[in-house]
Order: C-alpha cells, then structure tokens, then sequence
C-alpha cells in the first residue's frame, strides 16, 4: 500500500475555516490520487491528528504514514504538539512508522500566493506606492517571529513595493496598529493588510477589527484587507511536495530513483538556465535527438556555439510561466532556486519529469551519470553523491569495455 499522508491542521471555531481546510485536503488528494489523503486537527476542531493516525494506520500490514503540518511557521505547534502527537500514536500501535515532514516555511509558491491576495484587494494602486503590513499570529518562539520578519522582506525584495511591515496579531511585537503606525511614518498612505493565515477564523476577524479602528483614527490614509491564503492550488502542491520530499529523505528509502532510458527523439525538451550545469547536459540531450530549447537570457560560450550550428533552439530571456507546456522533459538549472521552484512546479502542474539542480528532492527527475561503449550505455544514479557516481561509472565502464573486448575476440 502507498503511505498515506496526514494533513496536521490547526482547526478553528469557525466551521467556514473548517470547511476551507477540508476542502484543501480534497485538493491535495485530487494530485495524489492513488494514496489515501486524511486531515486532523491539533485543537478546536476534530477529529484529533492521534485518531486519524490510528485509523489510517490500523490494517496496513507494514503500517505507515507521513504527517505533514499545515502550519506556515514553526511555533509550538510544529515543534512540541504534533510531535507529541506522533509520540502518542507510536505507543498506542508499537511498530508502526511516522514520518515528520517539514512546515510550508516561505516557499516561492506561497509567496506568490499572497501576492496574488494582496493584488486582488489592490485595483488601481500600485506596488511602487502601496506599502504591506505583513501581519503573523506571533509565538512563543523567537525563531517563529524572526522568520516571520525575515518572510516579510522577501515580500519586500520580490514584490517591489514602496514598504512591508511585519506586525503580529499576539503574543509579540510590533502589533498590527503598530505596524501600521510604521507603514504610515515611512510615508505610507496606501497600505494593504495582509493576514498572513491559511484559513479564515478569528485571527481574520481581528485582522479586519483592528485594521478598520486604526483606519478610523487615519482619515488620510487608504486601508485594505487583502484575504487569506485560502484552499488554492499553490497551497495544495507546496503540502504534496513536502510529503513526497519526505518520503525520499527518509532514512532507509534506499535507491529513490527509477532509472529509465527516455527516447526524446524529436521530442520537446527545455532547459531553464544556459550556465555550468546546462553545458555539460545540453551536449547529451542533444545527442539523444531531443529537439532542446534553452531558455536563459545568457548563455555559455559551448552553448552560444550549439545555437550558431543551428543544433540548439535558445529563447534569450528569462524563465516565464507556461514555458515547460508541451515539454516531455524540462530541467531547471538557473543559480536562482525561486527560478528553479517555479519551473519545477510548472512541470509538476504539467505531468513533466523535471530535474531540479540545486534541490534534488523539488524535481521528479535524476541525472544519471552516464557513459556510451560500443553501443552499450552505462547509467549511474546514486543517493546524491554525483562525484561518487561518477566513480563509479568510470569502474563500470572499464570493465565494460574489457568484457566486449573478449567479446569480440
Ligand atoms: C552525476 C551527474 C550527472 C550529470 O550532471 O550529467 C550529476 N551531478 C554531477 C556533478 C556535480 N553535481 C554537483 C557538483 C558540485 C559539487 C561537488 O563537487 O560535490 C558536481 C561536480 C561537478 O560539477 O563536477 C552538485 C550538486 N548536484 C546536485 C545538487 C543538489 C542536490 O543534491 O540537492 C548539487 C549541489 C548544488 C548546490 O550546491 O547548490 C544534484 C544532482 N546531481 C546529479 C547528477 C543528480 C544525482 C545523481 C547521483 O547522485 O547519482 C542530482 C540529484 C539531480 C540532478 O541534478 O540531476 C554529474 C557528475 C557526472 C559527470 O561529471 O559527468
Ligand atoms: N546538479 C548539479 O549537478 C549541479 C552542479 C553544480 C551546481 N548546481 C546547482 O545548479 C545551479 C546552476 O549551476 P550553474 O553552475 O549552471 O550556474 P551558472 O551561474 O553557471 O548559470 C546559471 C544560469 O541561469 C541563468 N538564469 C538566471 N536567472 C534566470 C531566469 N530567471 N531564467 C532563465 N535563466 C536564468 C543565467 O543566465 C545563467 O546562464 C547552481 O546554483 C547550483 O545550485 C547543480
């Protein structure tokens, strides 16, 4: 049986809250249809995370899960609840095994996401003078504010706007009419709150309460209410991929690749980056009778020379939404790994096999090693050891080739 993933919510009074939190579970099992998809909650709604455990664990014969919480930083929740919570169930079935994977954290998908909820609020203003209160629940742990602090100048470093303020709704530091207070002393006139929740609930109705009391007191100053992240796409791919990365990380998931020889004669294949990485795959790809397209706004001299031979189709530009369509094959190789998450998740939306270079478990796809004698191909794939599977591919293929040369004698 395939392992089935426990979504880990946070739950809520307001069944609407609920109710987007099952209907992200609903998504989340729509891109895994052939593994069981459950929910429970860590307080406020049920079923509880140990009672969805037990069910989904009893009548597994090698009894298995992956727990993936749905939590955006990594408060107490994250790190003492839903742990203990794993603890409880492993008592209650000795035997069984639970994999923890890791919280959404800023992932460039969930980014884009806010940025699309604080876009739809906009209407006609823009980035350059609208500045963002970035609002977090606020912890108990400092590392869960720092992060929040930290996710709100990636906010600012990404979206070009004129200001982001980072404000917490509890426990700390600056609070929202604080953060606000910031928003309008830098000049701030034009500002967009935004939640930064996954679902509606309580910490919503304060964000709008408070935001409309400071609003009142501000006449000259403009305030929206952008809305929560929500059960979107975007949310349901970043919880498929932390479960699927824990499933290859996880100790004892031996070999996690399955080496296949793709056929890509004539077939659409597309490399996103034109640098190191690209120019010592781009030869092979090409060799195989893929009709490759580089996308890249430079590109190396050894791949400036396959474009003047008319053997290798380059789009001088940077990555944009939609260039994997169509493609069998697509590799991710830029020094930006936003880039490379974007592409990645492009191809994962698409069914596209997709090599990830700088984050071997973001991509669906290994590049294996490999090596032609006399017509016989040697592949190496390891565990994320390319040196060492180089290694091993030249040991291979010297006997390799003293096995043919008898062969032929
Ligand atoms: C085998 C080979 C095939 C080929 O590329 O053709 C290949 N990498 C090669 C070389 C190489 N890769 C790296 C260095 C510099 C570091 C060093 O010196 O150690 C060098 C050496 C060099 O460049 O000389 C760094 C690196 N590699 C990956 C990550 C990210 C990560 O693991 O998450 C990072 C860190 C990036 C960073 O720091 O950001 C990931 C992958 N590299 C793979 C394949 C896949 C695993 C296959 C396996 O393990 O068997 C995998 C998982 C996915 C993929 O990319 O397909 C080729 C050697 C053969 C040859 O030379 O012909
Ligand atoms: N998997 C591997 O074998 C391996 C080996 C070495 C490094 N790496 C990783 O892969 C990444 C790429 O390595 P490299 O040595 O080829 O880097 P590089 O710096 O030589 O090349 C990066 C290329 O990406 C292009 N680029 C940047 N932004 C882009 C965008 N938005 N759209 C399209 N193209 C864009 C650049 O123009 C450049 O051509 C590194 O950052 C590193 O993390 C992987």
């Amino acid at each position: 049986m395939t392992t089935p993933l426990v979504i880990a919510a946070h739950g809520t009074r307001d069944p609407q809250g609920e109710a987007v939190s099952r209907e992200l579970a609903d998504r989340v099992q729509a891109l895994l249809p052939d593994r069981r998809v459950a929910i429970g909650f860590v307080e406020l709604s049920s079923p509880s995370i140990p009672d969805v455990l037990v069910d989904v664990l009893r009548g597994q014969d090698d009894p298995r899960a992956v727990v993936v919480p749905l939590m955006l930083g990594t408060g107490g929740h994250v790190r003492i609840d839903i742990p203990e919570f794993i603890e409880q169930t492993l008592e209650a079935l000795p035997g069984a095994r639970i994999d923890y994977a890791t919280h959404l954290g800023p992932d460039p998908r969930l980014i884009d996401a806010v940025r699309a909820r604080i876009a739809a609020v906009m209407g006609d203003w823009v980035p350059a003078d609208t500045t963002v209160v970035l609002v977090g629940r606020g912890a108990l742990v400092p590392d869960a504010n720092a992060d929040h602090v930290r996710l709100a100048r990636l906010h600012f470093e990404t979206g070009g706007w004129q200001g982001v303020e980072p404000g917490f709704i509890q426990v700390t530091r600056p609070s929202l009419p604080e953060a606000l207070d910031r928003a309008y002393a830098a000049g701030g006139r034009k500002i967009v709150v935004m939640g930064h929740w996954l679902f509606p609930g309580r910490l919503r109705t304060w964000t709008h309460q408070q935001s409309a009391a400071w609003a009142a007191a501000h006449p000259d100053a403009q305030v929206r209410v952008a809305e929560v992240i929500g059960a979107c796409d975007e949310l349901a791919h970043v919880v498929a991929d932390r479960y699927r990365q824990t499933l290859l990380d996880a100790p004892g998931a031996g070999a996690p690749a399955y080496l296949s020889g793709l056929r890509l004669g004539g077939r659409r294949v597309v490399v996103v980056g034109g640098g190191a990485v690209s120019t010592r795959r781009v030869p092979r790809l090409l060799d195989s009778g893929a009709d490759v397209t580089l996308i890249s706004p430079e590109a190396t001299p050894a791949l400036e020379a396959l474009v003047a031979q008319g053997r290798l189709a380059w789009e001088r530009r940077r990555y944009a939404d939609g260039d994997v369509a169509g493609a069998w094959y697509a590799l991710a190789q830029t020094d930006d790994p936003r880039v490379n998450a974007l592409v990645a998740a492009e191809a994962e939306a698409g069914r596209t096999f997709c090599v990830r270079a700088d984050d071997a478990t973001g991509g669906s796809a290994w590049t294996a090693t490999t090596m032609n004698a006399d017509g016989v191909t040697v592949g190496v794939l390891g565990s994320r050891d390319p040196v060492r599977s180089r290694g091993v591919r030249d040991a291979l293929l010297a006997s390799v080739r003293s096995a043919l040369a008898k062969e032929a004698s």
